[in-house]
């Protein structure tokens, strides 16, 4: 048993009362700074981070290795002090209490069940350590097995289940104790890709219907997309951005978050004009001069370049014969049949540009080597800042 496992503990805290308060759970960092070692081998894994969940959210933690999102999520659980900052939940300071006093539960990459324990005295452990009546317990633990779909299960040993089984357990073990935050490490990296998926709508499902304030760490970005209400990217210990879903793929801070969120083309702009009133900026890219949606600080910076999706990217096949080739054009490099899309690369004189046209049963698949025209929607490209 692990006693700093705030799954277990959190509900011995004087202050973790149940949260019945619709309103609360909202979490904020400030100015959360973290560094590990001293000297030469000093490490700042977080660079004063603020950020805000509110009651109810979910929010995912995303980025690259080593970019801090584990040590956010720690210092958050108490299993690591912040160098300087704080952590408030619902207003209280977080840094007073240790990990198992924290109304908290986290849910973790290897499950950390209880070996020797049933499935129901796995889920039953935190309301035991609280005194939970009997009658009470057996109604809630039951309620949070049937809504993980372990009914049958609750006899079992964790041995006797499967990853996916275990992982379920460990959800709801964590949800029983109806804390004000739950937090997940990577909670389905040892799943196979199937049942990642299934997990993914799972949690968001549970989540919603519990209204916990939920903080999540992942690399993953299909993961992420996919559960939160707010992405927080990260990159080398500091935020980059914080939006939905929604605004960090059409509207990323930069080219770092455009790369790692999605697919991009980026493309060179040899002019732009000010953008920073209108939203928008004139420029001339491919040889062409267009008005693209734009960064407020894409214009100001010493250079910008447009960022175009692959799905944004239109691909006309020329005529056999047809020697008109104007305005943007290249060759496909590959042509790729995905069932509900085709993906091109298509070498230009820009370098190689990759397109994603769906529908392909209502359109030719152009096959390699073919010259292709390439245009696209203005209105969904976003000019940025080159990255520094
Ligand atoms: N206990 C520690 N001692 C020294 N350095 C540490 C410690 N924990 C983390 N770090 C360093 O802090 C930085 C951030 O690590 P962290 O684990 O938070 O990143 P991460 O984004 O979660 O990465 P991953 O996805 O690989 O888990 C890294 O450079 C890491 O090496």
């Amino acid at each position: 048993m692990n006693p700093k496992d705030p799954a277990m503990t959190s509900t011995l805290s004087p202050r973790a009362t149940r949260s019945t308060d619709a309103a609360s759970g909202e979490l904020v960092l400030r100015a959360v700074e973290k560094s590990f070692g001293s000297g030469e081998n000093r490490v700042t894994a977080v660079d004063h981070v603020d950020l805000t969940v509110h009651p109810g959210e979910f929010v995912t933690l995303l980025g690259p290795s080593g970019c801090g999102k584990t040590t956010t999520l720690r210092m958050i659980a108490g299993f690591e002090s912040p160098t300087s900052g704080s952590v408030l939940l619902d207003g209280d300071d977080m840094l007073r209490f240790t990990a198992d006093r924290r109304p908290m539960a986290m849910v973790f990459q290897s499950y950390a069940l209880f070996p020797h324990m049933t499935v129901f005295e796995n889920v039953a452990y935190g309301l035991r350590l609280r005194r939970v009546p009997a009658k009470q317990l057996k109604e809630e633990v039951g309620f949070a097995l049937a809504s993980m779909g372990l009914t049958a299960l609750a006899e079992r040993a964790p041995h006797q289940l499967s990853g996916g089984q275990q992982q379920r357990v460990a959800l709801a073990r964590a949800m029983v104790v109806k804390p004000k935050v739950l937090l997940f490490d990577e909670p389905l990296s040892n799943l196979d890709a199937k049942l990642r998926v299934q997990m993914r709508l799972e949690i968001r499902r549970l989540q919603r219907l519990l209204g916990i304030s939920s903080v999540y760490v992942t690399h993953d970005q299909d993961e992420a997309m996919s559960l939160s209400d707010r992405i927080v990217v990260m990159r080398n210990g500091r935020i980059e951005q914080v939006g939905t879903p929604d605004e960090i793929y059409r509207t990323p801070a930069s080219v770092f978050v455009a790369d790692f969120i999605g697919r991009a083309n980026f493309l060179d702009v040899a002019e732009a004009s000010d953008s920073s009133r209108t939203g928008h900026a004139d420029i001339v890219v491919l040889g062409e001069r267009m008005s693209a949606r734009a960064h407020p600080d894409a214009v100001q910076s010493a250079a910008s370049v447009l960022m175009v999706r692959p799905e944004a990217i239109r691909v006309r096949r020329y005529a056999e014969g047809d020697d008109q080739v104007v305005g943007n054009h290249g060759r496909v490099l590959n042509a790729v049949f995905y069932g509900e899309s085709v993906e091109y690369e298509i070498e230009t004189e820009v370098g190689t540009i990759v397109a994603v046209v769906s529908d392909p049963v209502y359109e030719e698949i152009v096959p390699v080597g073919e010259l292709v025209g390439i245009s696209f929607d203005p209105e969904r490209a976003w000019l940025l800042p080159a990255d520094a």
